[in-house]
């Protein structure tokens, strides 16, 4: 039996499919950029169909250059941007509007209302998030009331909802089934994620048909088979997560107190808390990691909304760089003495702030502030606020810390800098691992696995192999100094002060 495992990785500015072989290493890779649609202020649309087509040219992209047929491949892993939902037609699977994107931010008012109703704890207990427009299920909410006939159809079972995965099976499997997993279900904020069963309580409150939702399976398990006239042969799809839950996975995280933080555009830190639902006292989300063999692994997580993008900030914004890769070399040549910060809230602070309004702000400037101070900021700026994410979870998890290790992936990983800089702001070792396709290889491992071709969770984790660990070497007094001067910056630059 062929061992290859397509993973279709399927993000926020593109869509990807990978290869791989028996042994877990990239055989090909096809990629398509989309495009970003923003119709207001704050609002973010995906369309649908290009994405789809988008998926479609990439797989046959990859199986064209790995030169493999379909029927060479074991089984399709998918993964994806979270949060973002799509609402389709049952009859034509033709979408009534673009996708709403996780970034859109059109609810704010909803979900204020909502609060103002006290019903954030209700929301919370049950879906582990916080009630920000963020999750999908404002988000569909607004598509049924603003969509012509929109809510009449759905009660009427003309419309199926779905996060971005559950929209490309319904689409691979013509029509066949619309299913999601429980790590996307677990961003919805109508899924409960102790009970593990979409909330009938919440979804009446955002006037929400269950009837329109998809079936929770669990990340391993069998979504359907691709139609044949796609790509070819008919090929099983057997996993699924959303990307950071399947970042988690490729980094082998299966253990509780493991962490993995992925530094692209944003970034997001994920720490496995086990069996155990811990609900947090610090602003941060509990999620599923994964669901296996029906057992639930939680998590909790931390999102912060500029990382790599305060890198684009200073190539694309004040072009003090050329490339994103000349961050590191300039702000080796920042003078040390110089307290300067930029706390990089230009789209408002994630957790454990969760200040929309913050816009971002530099502090320490000096007449001898130049270019190379700039660049340590920025780059910094995405160390500190990662401090900022694990205290909080180890405020929340007393007892887990241990002896933390990070696991990092996502393209600003490249710069040894950085991450030199975030193990001596965090006090503890990073780890950046061989394989950096990490949210590919968790989905693909998903799928190998479920097909019985690829290695039990055992002896995949034994397989991860390090390429650097930073150890922390800056000065204790320093850091201390250091990260005050941060809380210090933060205190003065959210909306609230
Ligand atoms: N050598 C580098 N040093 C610092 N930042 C980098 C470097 N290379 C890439 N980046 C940053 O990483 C981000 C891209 O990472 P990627 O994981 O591809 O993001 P996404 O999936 O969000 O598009 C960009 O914001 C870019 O500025
Ligand atoms: O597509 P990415 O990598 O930007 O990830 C988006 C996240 O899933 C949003 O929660």
């Amino acid at each position: 039996m062929t061992d290859f495992i397509l993973a279709i990785d399927q993000g926020t500015t593109s869509s990807r499919a990978i290869v791989f072989d028996g042994d877990m290493k990239v055989v090909a890779v096809g990629q398509k950029e989309f495009t970003q649609h923003y119709p207001a202020s704050g609002w973010v649309e995906h369309d649908p169909e290009e994405i789809w087509s988008s998926v479609v040219t990439t797989v046959r992209q990859a199986l064209r250059k790995a030169k493999l047929k379909a029927a060479d491949i074991a089984a399709i892993g998918i993964t994806n941007q979270r949060e973002t939902v799509v609402v389709w037609e049952k009859e034509t699977g033709k979408p009534i509007h673009n996708a709403i994107v996780w970034q859109d931010r059109r609810t704010a008012a909803m979900c204020q209302k909502l609060k103002k109703k006290g019903l954030e704890p209700k929301f919370a207990k049950r879906t582990g998030l916080i009630l920000d427009p963020y999750f999908s299920g404002t988000k569909l909410a607004w598509l049924l009331d603003n969509v012509k006939d929109a809510r009449r159809r759905a009660a009427d079972g003309e419309l199926l909802a779905g996060t971005i995965d559950s929209f490309l099976i319904w689409r691979l499997t013509g029509g066949k089934n619309h299913v999601t997993d429980a790590t996307n279900a677990s961003r919805t904020l109508v899924y409960n994620i102790a009970r593990n069963e979409w909330d009938k309580d919440l979804l009446k409150i955002l006037d929400i048909p269950a009837t329109m939702l998809p079936e929770v399976k669990d990340c391993a398990d069998d979504f359907g088979t691709t139609e044949e006239k796609l790509f070819g042969a008919a090929i099983p799809i057997l996993g699924v997560a959303g990307d950071q839950q399947a970042a988690t996975i490729g980094q082998a995280c299966f253990e509780r107190g493991m962490i993995k933080s992925t530094y692209g555009t944003a970034c997001f830190a994920v720490l496995n808390t086990g069996e155990e639902l811990i609900r947090s006292k610090n602003r941060l989300l509990s999620t599923i990691a994964y669901r296996l063999d029906g057992k639930t692994t939680y998590a909790l997580e931390g999102s912060i909304f500029v990382a790599g993008a305060a890198v684009q900030w200073l190539r694309d914004g004040i072009k003090v760089i050329g490339k994103a890769s000349d961050s590191g070399d300039l702000a080796a040549k920042a003078d040390e003495t110089q307290d300067v910060y930029l706390v990089p809230a230009f789209v408002g602070l994630g957790a454990p702030h969760w200040d929309p309004d913050a816009r971002g702000a530099m502090f320490g400037l000096t007449r001898n502030t130049g270019p190379a101070e700039f660049a340590r900021a920025a780059l910094e700026s995405v160390a500190f606020q990662t401090r900022d994410l694990l205290d909080a979870m180890w405020k929340d998890c007393k007892g887990m810390q241990g002896n933390t290790v990070l696991r990092v992936d996502g393209g600003m990983v490249a710069s040894d800098w950085a991450m030199q800089r975030l193990a001596d702001i965090l006090d503890a070792p990073v780890d950046r691992p061989q394989i950096l396709e990490t949210t590919a290889l968790g989905a693909a491992w998903l799928a190998g696995s479920k097909a019985g071709v690829w290695p039990d969770a055992r002896a995949f984790a034994k397989k991860w192999a390090l390429d650097c660990r930073f150890e922390p070497a800056m000065d204790g007094k320093q850091r201390t100094r250091r990260i005050k001067g941060w809380k210090d910056a933060v205190r003065r630059t959210l909306s609230s002060t």
